[in-house]
């Protein structure tokens, strides 16, 4: 089981994460792609990571718009892997 992450960690993890803000144990993240079919390509690509790390986000998909949330449902907290989901993210949604 990860560890929930102290303040001071969580603290500097986000220092390196700027698209991305904490809503209590919760990270999020909007993204927005060209067109439909480009925001469910990045979806398809964040289930394929996700599947690797067995650590999966919520996703809302509004059209282009894609809302991510990161969270380590079994502690009730962030972890090291929520912090190493979001990076994976981010490099998935650069181009976007
Ligand atoms: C059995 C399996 O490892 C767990 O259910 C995993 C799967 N993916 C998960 N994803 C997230 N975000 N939090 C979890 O606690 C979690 N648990």
């Amino acid at each position: 089981m990860p560890e929930k992450l102290t303040e001071d960690q969580l603290t500097s993890h986000l220092a390196r994460l700027p698209q991305w803000r904490r809503d209590g144990d919760t990270l999020r993240r909007t993204v927005q792609a060209r067109d439909f079919p480009a925001a469910i390509a990045v979806v398809d690509e964040v289930a394929r990571v996700a599947e690797e790390m067995d650590h999966h986000p919520d996703i809302d998909i509004r059209w282009r718009t894609l809302h991510f949330a990161v969270s380590t449902h079994s502690v009730g907290g962030l972890t090291e892997l929520d912090i190493q989901l979001a990076q994976r993210i981010d490099a998935v949604t650069d181009n976007e």
